[in-house]
């Protein structure tokens, strides 16, 4: 699925928190939205996700504009991990990852053989099989981010939106995630803080900075450090990574 923001200017309150911001991914590619504190990355997602709607441009999937479909719709098609606040009620964690189904059921809540199994194969994946009864209140930070990410997948989206996914992970789920989202054929949009490993995952890096992009293409041509130095303020020894060749950024602290 090919993802296009066209021109998305997004305004609060008379403060413009992104400035005609156009940008694609195509179809199984992974973008990077990377930026510092404030320049607009969760907000930008927020669009794609229609937690918020743009004040100009559009948001497009395959052509179409996201705003002509019902929320169902672009549920089935598009899936979201986010930042914002989970409603704080105790499911188990089971039932949290079969609500990832709920726009692929019409009026009938009671989950497929195949459903059943596409939500255990998820849980597999994420490592969150051995949770499965408990309360996701109950979860730690990282357990639940995983649990979250389950939920995602048995949507079998076309397109992932992922707002700091490898927030609250320990490092062999950070990679292992950043790994899955890399490989795993989907169209994926996600915000990263590291850029490491961002330059690692992405295809593409789109860097922002007030709301406005000030940058996009490969992260070997994005991450230099006269660039990092202007929208970041630190200078980084840029070094390629001995065995991928990717960019890898050192701070001198
Ligand atoms: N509802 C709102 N009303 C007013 N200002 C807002 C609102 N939502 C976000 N902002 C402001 O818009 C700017 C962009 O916020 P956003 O959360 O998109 O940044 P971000 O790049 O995701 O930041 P971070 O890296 O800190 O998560 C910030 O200055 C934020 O304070």
């Amino acid at each position: 699925m090919e993802l296009t923001l066209d021109a998305v200017s997004v305004e609060i309150s008379g403060a413009r928190l992104i400035d005609e911001l156009s940008l694609k991914a195509g179809d199984g590619e992974v973008v990077g939205l990377v930026g510092p504190n404030g320049s607009g990355k969760s907000t930008a997602l927020r669009c794609v996700y229609r937690a918020l709607r743009p004040s100009s441009g559009a948001v497009l999937v395959d052509g179409t504009d996201l705003t002509t479909l019902s929320i169902r719709d672009s549920a089935r098609s598009v899936a979201a991990l986010t930042q914002d606040g989970t409603a704080d009620l105790d499911f188990t964690v089971a039932e949290v990852v079969a609500l990832g189904r709920f726009p692929h059921q019409r009026g009938n809540p009671v989950l497929s053989d195949r459903e059943r199994e596409l939500c255990a194969e998820a849980m597999r994946r994420t490592g969150v099989t051995h949770l499965a009864r408990r309360g996701i209140l109950s979860l730690s930070g990282g357990e639940r981010q995983r649990v979250l990410i389950a939920r995602a997948l048995v949507q079998e989206p076309e397109l992932l939106v992922l707002d700091e996914p490898t927030n609250h992970l320990d490092v062999r789920h950070q990679v292992e995630l950043l790994a899955f989202l890399r490989d795993c054929g989907l169209t994926v949009l996600v915000a990263l803080h590291d850029l490491n490993l961002a330059a690692s995952t992405c295809d593409r890096l789109a860097v922002l900075q007030n709301g406005t992009l000030v940058e996009t293409g490969p992260p070997a041509d994005v991450l230099t450090p006269e660039l990092v130095r202007r929208v970041f303020g630190v200078t980084p020894t840029v070094v390629r990574h001995p065995r991928t060749g990717v960019p890898q950024l050192l701070y001198t602290l």
